[in-house]
């Protein structure tokens, strides 16, 4: 009988310490988001040496909002920068529309690189490479064909490029969308996502997702170009494992990645939700056991049990007040990341929070059952 209760014992303590940590991660995505994002840009001076920046873009397929995305990259306001388009298959539509608007702004140094080269089973990086291979410059900045920029946030990355940081990437979030599978990403990235990425920045774990990223040249050159990366999946966490490696820094930037694929809906939301969590526990195993638990619900759980073991508390009242408190510190969180009004009223947020939250283990779930990534 012994044994068992210290196990239930064990069982509740652990519980009970990984509760009062995720309050802890709740505590520094909130003040340290404050802190850390959407700070003022330091402006632009003329008489300063500014670093060359190569733009990678990887396209494929054309999409309802990829010509105005595309444009903000020609508008920045940076002295020097190229913008160099990969495209792989030579009937892609989006070549059209790159040339395009290579017409339109002459000023602005671009080129198309159609066919990529097979150096790996990552097809972004087999898209990038020959661009990579042609770059001008020692910045490079990878960025993913649904991103957006605003007139600053380059120099606001390379601001972030300080002596020790090797790669300065962009949290990710999205721009303000209509409808529902827009108001589930908002939430997702803006919360549950916020609050590990902004954690794992903060004690400088690696979290980094590659959709805008800005790196130096000479230390993925040491390791043997991009072109080594090829051979992962996840090329994005083994790129800053390089870095982290080579003794440098990865830092966030102030402004988050504004995502606005002209793809959003819910099935195609929840597709790339599974891709990336088989990708993580590709990576890192143990996640299979820790990420459920980083979940409101699964960890409200078996908070409630824990501590109705513990302290006789009430577990229904527990697990209610749980899930009230979190859904405030989440809300708090969104609030900081966007920065401004929400597109969404109160009601659609607590819409699409139960949605989100109710439905993440689920995914995760199917992400362990069939791990096999696509
Ligand atoms: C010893 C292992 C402990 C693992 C704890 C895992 C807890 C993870 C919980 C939730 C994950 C939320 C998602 C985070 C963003 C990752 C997005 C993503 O999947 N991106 C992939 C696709 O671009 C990319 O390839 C993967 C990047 C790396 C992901 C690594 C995740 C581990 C995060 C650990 C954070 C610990 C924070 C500790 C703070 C005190
Ligand atoms: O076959 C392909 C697929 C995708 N891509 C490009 O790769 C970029 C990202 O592709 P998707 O939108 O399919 O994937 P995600 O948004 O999920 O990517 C994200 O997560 C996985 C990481 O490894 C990536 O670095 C990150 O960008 C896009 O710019 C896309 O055009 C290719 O160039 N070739």
């Amino acid at each position: 009988m012994a044994p068992m209760i210290y196990t239930l014992y064990g069982f509740a303590i652990f519980f009970f310490v990984f509760w009062c940590s995720m309050w802890i991660l709740h505590c520094i995505a909130i003040f340290y988001g404050k802190y850390r994002l959407h700070k003022k840009v330091k402006p632009f001076s003329a008489d300063e040496p500014y670093p060359g920046v190569t733009i990678l873009k990887p396209l494929m397929g054309v999409d309802p909002h990829l010509v105005s995305n595309l444009e903000t990259f020609f508008t920045m306001n940076y002295p020097m920068y190229e913008i160099l388009f990969c495209i792989e298959d030579e009937k892609d539509p989006a070549i059209n529309v790159v040339r395009a608007l290579i017409e339109k702004y002459p000023k602005v140094s671009a080129d198309v690189f159609i066919g990529g080269s097979t150096v790996g089973v990552n097809p972004k990086i087999n898209n990038m490479n020959k661009a990579y291979e042609a770059a001008s410059y020692d910045l490079i900045l990878i960025s993913d064909s649904g991103i957006r920029m605003k007139e600053d946030t380059l120099l606001d990355m390379v601001n972030h490029m300080s002596e020790k940081t090797g790669l300065v990437h962009q949290m990710p979030f999205t721009c303000d969308r209509n409808g529902f599978a827009a108001t589930l990403e908002k939430i997702y990235f803006g919360t549950a996502q916020a609050r590990i990425y902004l954690s794992a920045d903060f004690v400088r774990v690696n979290c980094h997702t590659g959709m805008s990223a800005l790196m130096r040249r000479p230390v993925l050159e040491e390791q043997g170009g991009l072109k080594m990366f090829g051979c992962y999946l996840a090329e994005d966490f083994f790129i800053a494992k390089c870095f982290l490696d080579r003794g440098w820094k990865t830092a966030i930037c102030s402004q988050p990645a504004l995502q606005n694929s002209g793809i959003c809906d819910v099935s195609s939301f929840q597709a790339r939700l599974n891709r990336w969590a088989k990708l993580r526990i590709a990576m890192l195993p143990l996640v299979i056991f820790f990420e459920p638990l980083t979940e409101c619900m699964v960890i409200g759980a078996a908070a409630a049990w824990a501590t109705s073991i513990l302290f006789l508390w009430e577990p229904i009242a527990f697990y209610l007040i749980h899930i009230l408190v979190w859904f405030l510190c989440d809300w708090i969180l969104l609030c900081i990341v966007q920065n401004g009004t929400l597109p969404f009223n109160k009601f659609d947020f607590i819409v699409g929070w139960l949605f989100r939250e109710c439905t993440g283990p689920y995914l995760f779930i199917l992400a362990v059952l069939n791990p096999k990534i696509k």
